[in-house]
């Protein structure tokens, strides 16, 4: 209700307001009238645009609405003066005013050739004009951008005049804004030129908002009515009129047709449009930020990730470095081109005593021995070859800082670094004592390990080249062959501890005797060879001959004995004795046992003889392993006297061989060659038992003889002395006292418990030990005092001429006296003439044993000429 009122009090308001302007403008105007004689029209044509919402179209009906119809009526209203406002094609608007049928014509522009005929109000609305064109075009922003284009107009409108006069001349004309619109929105066309106000109202009205965009105003055009220009008297009456049209009632018709004001709407077209922008830009902003929300998002994660490699480096680079520093091998990087050290593990500065010397300081070339085979030449090869990439392993003599060297075994390999640079990647292994054994080995195998001579292989080679020398220069090569005279002896007696020491002495010697070019090899036991190369004549090789017996006489003390080595020696020439090794050292051989034949500490130069010689030696100690089942033994028996009474006491065994082709061959002959082969021991137990079974039948046969028995060192060292004994005693039922055993010196004194041990048990048998060839051995009482012997038989090299011999006659004595006093019965073998027996008897000695009173024989003879006939 209070709304009501209100618009009643307001029209009210309006209605006495129009009253009072109407009189005043009858006031106003009487005068004029009066002056120009001019009564004002009772009524007046306006013409229009009929097009031009919302100033003025026309509605469903046909019936003009808008704006300008309102204010036209209000005018009218106002002023009294009826208003035929005729809606038209503009162009037969402008038509009809430009021919006086219109007293009036507005929404019209104000151009040059229109003010020439038209008197324009004031303008009424600002309307800008810009072109619409379809939002999916893009590139259109000013008039130059039209040109291409067939631009849509309305008939008549300014803006034809206005694109003509820039050039464009592609203009489609339309009846209407609205035809202009319907075109566009049908495609037809796709550009046009409209005055804003109706564009946006009349794309509001079809709903196309979305589908038209529109550039920045070509121009601004100003709403004016206008009457020609030679109508003074009207122009002030339409302005009369409508300065009685207040503001706010223009306002509200405007707002009215709108729904609020033209410019508001402008305003709120330009608040839309920069709410889109604002949009955009809060919609670009809010992208920004989210972009840049992730971004720190992912450079934090980057930045965490990065921090976690980095960690991970820095441990994975500790343990790297825990490891480069910590492994067994030296590793280091070079540039193959400079060989300069780049990097290195602490092995590395261990292994070649680098200490803290900066690596920069350091190239490999420090780091080799730089002797040949190892030399600059070598190690160029292997690395260019590395270089090249092919990954190489050698052996290396190698140099510490200090100048040492040392071996190592290198492994070397092209390393590509991310710098893109190549460099070597080398891991070394310390192999000194791999090397050392390896050289160590080698040695061994040409090398004999007691005196480090070399040994046959060795040897073989030297002679090989010495005889290609000699023949190349002409010359000889002599090959001497050596054997120790006595190194059974020592090693038998004095054990091998001394046997070696005695051959380490020998071999010692002999290298003060020969050039540094000769030769001197150890073929095992006590053999010896000695090349000489490039030798004159046999003279030279005599005086080396020389030299080597007048070197290795002196004695030397093994074990607090003095030993005497003598060597024999044989000797086979190139070319003269052969052209190869092994014919020179058979001949050499052959040479050597000449030599010893011819009474040891001797030499021989090969002669044919020689050879014949050394085959028999061969034949003979083969033989000799078939001569025991073959039945070849025999025993001879020679007989032994009490001097006291002149009577046949017992007989010592002394073995025989009858070989088929040689006949009787001496034991002093065969008996060395079965110690060396060990069948003196079966050889040994056979004589046990025949010399037994023999005494044994003796004494059946009514003669009390003792048996006395030779025994060999080895017996006591390998075989079963003791049942061996036992075994002949029983088989033969001899009382063991009736068997004496003749012990050497040497055994005596070889290792001292068990020839006790087994003294003692043999004596514990009941059997008597006598100690053979007394006085050539090491002749010593304090043996005789320890072992239970009960004889000691004096050799016959002091025997044999005691009689004219006084230092033997001297030592004679002394062993009998001696002997007598240790209680032990004495025996002179070797007794050849009764002179001797005379001395003997003279000096107290027991028994006698000697060619005198018979030699060795066989059992019947021994039978017969001894125990049946007496000796004197
Ligand atoms: N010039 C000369 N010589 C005399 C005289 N009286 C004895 N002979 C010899 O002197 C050697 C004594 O034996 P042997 O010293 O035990 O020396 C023996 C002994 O060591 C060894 N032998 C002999 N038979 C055996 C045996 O059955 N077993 C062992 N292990 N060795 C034996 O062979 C060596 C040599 O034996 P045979 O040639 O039989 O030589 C015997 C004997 O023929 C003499 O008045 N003048």
């Amino acid at each position: 209700m209070r709304v009501d009122a209100g618009r009643w009090g307001v029209a009210l308001l309006d209605r006495t307001r129009t009253c009072v302007v109407a009189l005043c403008l009858v006031v106003m105007l009487a005068p004029v009238a009066r002056a120009e004689e001019v009564a004002p029209p009772q009524s007046i044509i306006v013409v229009t645009d009929d097009n031009y919402p919302p100033y003025i179209f026309r509605d469903q009906d046909g019936r003009l609405q808008g704006i300008l119809r309102d204010l036209w009526s209000l005018w009218s209203e106002r002023t009294g003066i009826a208003v035929d406002l005729q809606g038209l094609d503009w162009a037969e608007a402008q038509r009809r005013m430009a021919a006086g049928q219109a007293d009036a014509i507005d929404t019209v522009f104000r151009t040059e050739a229109r003010e020439r005929v038209l008197a324009f109000s004031a303008p009424y609305a600002t309307l800008d004009v810009p072109i619409f064109f379809h939002s999916d075009l893009s590139g259109i922003v000013d008039v130059t951008s039209l040109k291409g284009f067939t631009i849509g107009a309305k008939d008549g409108d300014a803006c034809v005049d206005w694109l003509k006069a820039r050039g464009i001349a592609s203009i489609r004309p339309y009846p209407s804004y609205e035809a202009i619109i319907d075109a566009m929105a049908a495609r037809e066309t796709l550009v046009a030129c409209i005055d804003k106000p109706p564009a946006l109202y009349l794309m509001y009205k079809k709903g196309m908002q979305d589908v038209l965009r529109h550039t920045q105003p070509l121009y601004s055009g100003q709403f004016h009515w206008a009457v020609a220009k030679d109508r003074p008297e009207l122009m002030h009456v339409l302005r009369q009129g409508f300065d009685l049209i207040s503001p706010r009632e223009r306002q509200a018709i405007e707002e009215r047709w709108f729904g609020f004001s033209l410019n508001d709407r402008v305003q709120a077209e330009v608040w839309r449009e920069m709410g889109k922008y604002v949009l955009a830009v809060l919609a670009v902003a809010l992208l920004l930020l989210i972009w840049n929300w992730l971004l720190r998002r992912q450079v934090a994660h980057k930045t965490q990730s990065l921090t976690l490699a980095l960690d991970e480096l820095a441990e994975s680079e500790g343990r790297f470095r825990t490891i480069f520093d910590h492994v067994n091998d030296a590793i280091f990087i070079h540039r193959a081109d400079t060989g300069r050290l780049l990097m290195v593990n602490q092995r590395m500065r261990d292994m070649y005593g680098m200490g803290d010397l900066p690596v920069d300081r350091i190239d490999v070339g420090m780091c080799s021995a730089g002797v040949s085979p190892y030399g600059a030449a070598e190690a160029q090869v292997w690395l260019r070859a590395a270089a090249a990439g092919q990954p190489q392993q050698f052996d290396w003599h190698a140099r510490r800082l200090d100048g040492s060297l040392f071996w190592v075994e290198v492994s070397m390999r092209l390393a590509r670094f991310s710098d893109g640079q190549n460099r070597l990647l080398v891991v070394v292994r310390d192999i000194t004592e791999r090397k050392n054994a390896q050289d160590r080995l080698e040695f061994m195998a040409h090398h004999d390990p007691l005196t480090e001579l070399p040994n046959r292989l060795l040897l073989q080679d030297r002679v090989d080249r010495a005889i290609a020398l000699a023949e190349r220069e002409g010359r000889r090569v002599a090959l001497m062959f050596l054997d120790l005279d006595q190194f059974k002896t020592v090693n038998d007696s004095l054990g091998h501890a001394a046997g070696d020491r005695l051959l380490k002495d020998v071999a010692w010697r002999l290298r003060q005797c020969v050039r540094e070019s000769d030769t001197i090899a150890r073929l095992g036991g006590d053999e010896f060879v000695i090349v000489l190369n490039a030798v004159r004549d046999a003279d030279g090789v005599v005086e080396v001959a020389e030299k080597i017996h007048k070197s290795v006489a002196p004695p030397i003390t093994i074990e607090g004995q003095e030993v005497t080595s003598t060597l024999s020696m044989g000797i086979a020439m190139f070319p003269e004795d052969g052209h190869d090794f092994d014919t020179l050292m058979k001949k050499a051989d052959a040479a050597m046992y000449h030599a010893k034949e011819s009474g040891r500490s001797t030499y021989r130069f090969f002669a044919a003889r020689m050879n014949a010689d050394a085959v028999a030696h061969l034949a003979l100690r083969s033989g000799l392993h078939r001569a025991l089942e073959r039945g070849e033994f025999q025993l001879y028996f020679q007989p032994q006297v009490s001097l006291a009474g002149g009577a046949v006491v017992g007989a010592e065994a002394l073995i025989r061989w009858n070989h088929p082709e040689r006949g009787l061959v001496s034991p002093a002959e065969f008996i060395p060659v079965a110690e060396d082969s060990g069948l003196i021991v079966p050889m040994g137990d056979w004589v046990l038992r025949q010399a037994c079974r023999q005494a044994a039948l003796w004494q059946a046969g009514g003669h009390a003889l003792t048996m006395a028995v030779n025994l060999s060192a080895l017996q006591f060292r390998r075989g079963d002395l003791e049942r061996a004994v036992r075994e002949a005693l029983e088989e033969s039922g001899l009382a063991p006292h009736s068997l004496e055993l003749e012990l050497t010196e040497s055994i005596m004194i070889q290792d001292h418990e068990a020839v006790m041990d087994m003294t003692r048990r043999l004596g514990a048998l009941g059997v008597q030990l006598s100690i053979d060839d007394f006085g050539t051995g090491y002749s010593s009482m304090a043996y005789l005092k320890r072992f239970a012997v009960d004889k000691l038989k004096i050799d016959q090299s002091f025997v044999r001429d005691v009689h004219t011999d006084t230092d033997n006659a001297a030592i004679t004595q002394a062993i009998i006296q001696m002997a007598h006093s240790l209680k032990l019965e004495v025996i002179a073998e070797g007794v050849e003439v009764t002179e001797v027996v005379e001395f003997l008897r003279h000096h107290g000695c027991d028994l006698a044993q000697g060619f005198l009173y018979g030699r060795p024989m066989t059992a019947q003879r021994f039978e017969k000429t001894v125990l049946d006939g007496p000796i004197s």
